[in-house]
This record gives C-alpha cells, structure tokens and sequence, in this order.
C-alpha cells in the first residue's frame, strides 16, 4: 500500500476523525496526581503552539489534532522538537502562547501517564515499588498483583525485588514501561520508550503496549519507522523551524501492525524516503 503525505505546512494537519470542540486548558497544570482512571480516552486539541528555546522557535503558531483512542506517532530527525512538543502536552513545559485541551472539554490533568526518555526509577525502590510508586505517592494502596503481573509479560519475572542499578538499560525502561501501563491513563505520552530494547524484545514490547493501551490516547515519540508503521494509527513527521507537521497515510490492519506484512514493509520504506527528504542533503 503507498504511504502518501500531506505536504509540509506549518498550520493544522488533522490526524485522524473529526472531533467535537471542547473547553481550552493551557498546558502547565502538570501531570496527574489523582487516583488511576479508566475513562474514555479524549482527542488532544493543540491549538496556537508557540515554544522556542535559545532565541529559536521551535513552534510558532502550530495547530495538531491528535485523535481519540488511537496511537499517533512522532517522528523527525533529533533536536526537531519532538519531546519538547509533548512536555508541553503533558504540562510539564508552558508554551509561549496556544492551548493543549481536550476535546471533551474536561482538564487533561490527572488523565495523562508519561514515559520520559530517562527512566527516572528510585534508586533506593526495588523494581515492582518502583512500578506502583504512583500509587505510594498518592496514598493508596498498590495492586502488586498487577504490577507483578504485567513485570512477569516483560520477561522481569525474577527481577521484582531487584534495585535499579541491578538492572541493565533495556531492563530499566521495561521498568519504566510497566510503570507507565500501570498507571491505567486514558492519554499515555510516551518518548522513545522502546528505544533501549534488543529487536525481539522490542517488538515483544510493542506488542504488549498496543494491546494494554487499546483504546487509549496515546502519543509516542520514535527514530524507528518500522516501529512507527507497526503502532501508528496516526503517522506525523515533524520537520522545520519552526516546525511543519505532515500527517502520512498509514498501513492498513489493526495495531500491532506484524512486521513482516508487505504494506508495513513498503510502508516503512516510503517513511524512510519521506525522512531523508525531510532531512536534506
Ligand atoms: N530546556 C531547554 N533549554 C534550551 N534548549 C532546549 C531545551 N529543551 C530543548 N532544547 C532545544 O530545543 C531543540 C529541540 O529539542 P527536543 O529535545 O525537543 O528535540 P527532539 O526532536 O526530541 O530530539 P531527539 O530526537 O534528539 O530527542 C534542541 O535544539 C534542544 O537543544
């Protein structure tokens, strides 16, 4: 199946269905703090973005439509302003001026989990408190058989006592990554979460989060075009400053898209061709 683009533009690439408009919150209410929620997942209504960092701008005016239930996926080549766009999603970074809402109208805070490209495990917390640290922190009590549970579909069934520094880096971000679907959030921003990962487990792992995070909002950011054409639901390739975002036809079939399917393997192909482009000489 071609993979086609819109071309670059710097203002509204709408990826996916339509979606109602609701309340504007502006970004910097912060992650959640709140009890874990299974709750309809909302679209993300990015409205008017502006950030720069150093005198540059990274977004000026950018509008981005990230639809409900699926899983959108970043990519551009490094320093484009990938995780820089979803610190501002997730609150943890104010823009210089525009929204993040979402399109049911309710506060993002408190609905969101995020995975960082540092894996920010406590030293001192074995691995399966490490997992339900959110839980600690908001005073309730953890559901270890869970946190085991999803441990054991990592392959850290022998790990759930071990201490971070015990742990080699693909180890740590499954961690990481447990700890994230543990948190049950209708919107899950994810930053390069499988990036540390040998190819099975990585493809293991992709597998897992696509079938735990079914129906959820979820935002992950790769340099893994292949990774991109197994998960994506909605495929944006970032590019420019500021910053252009193309929406790209996606493979056909349910996610986890198999990687050895003709349309994911032509489709990662024209993604590639598509990322070299956009890359210049
Ligand atoms: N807090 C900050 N202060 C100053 N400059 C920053 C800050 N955060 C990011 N930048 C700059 O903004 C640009 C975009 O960074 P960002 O981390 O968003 O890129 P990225 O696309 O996620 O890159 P990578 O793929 O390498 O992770 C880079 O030039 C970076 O140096």
């Amino acid at each position: 199946m071609a993979l086609g683009a819109r071309p670059f533009g710097r203002r509204e690439q709408r990826a996916g269905r339509p979606a109602g408009h609701g309340g504007t919150r502006r970004a910097g209410a912060g992650l959640s703090r709140s009890p874990p929620v299974t709750a309809p997942a909302p679209a993300l209504l990015l409205r008017g973005l502006a950030v720069a960092h150093g005198g540059r701008d990274l977004f000026a005016g950018l509008d981005l439509t990230l639809p409900a239930g699926v899983f959108s996926v970043l990519l551009g080549a490094s320093g484009v302003g990938k995780t820089s766009l979803l610190r501002v999603i997730a609150g943890l970074d104010r823009p210089a001026a525009g929204t993040v809402a979402a399109d049911d109208g309710a506060p993002l805070a408190g609905r969101m989990a995020w995975m960082g490209q540092r894996d920010l495990l406590q030293p001192w917390a074995r691995v399966i408190d490490n997992v339900t640290l959110g839980d600690r922190l908001r005073g309730r009590r953890p559901d270890r058989d869970r946190a085991a549970a999803l441990l054991r579909r990592m392959g850290l069934a022998d790990r759930l006592a071990a201490l971070p520094a015990e742990l080699s880096g693909g180890m740590r971000q499954r961690v990481a990554l447990a700890r994230t679907l543990y948190e049950d959030r209708p919107v899950v921003l994810m930053d390069e979460p499988f990036s540390a990962l040998d190819s099975v487990t990585r493809a293991r792992m992709q597998d897992l989060a696509a079938e735990t995070l079914h129906g959820r909002t979820v935002v992950l950011i790769t340099h893994d075009p292949l990774e991109a054409c197994r998960l994506g639901q909605a495929i944006l390739l970032m590019a420019g400053a500021p910053v252009c975002v193309a929406g790209m036809t996606v493979p056909g079939g349910d996610v986890p898209r198999p990687a050895d399917d003709e349309s994911v393997l032509h489709a990662q192909g024209v993604l590639l061709r598509r990322m070299l482009d956009a890359a210049g000489p």
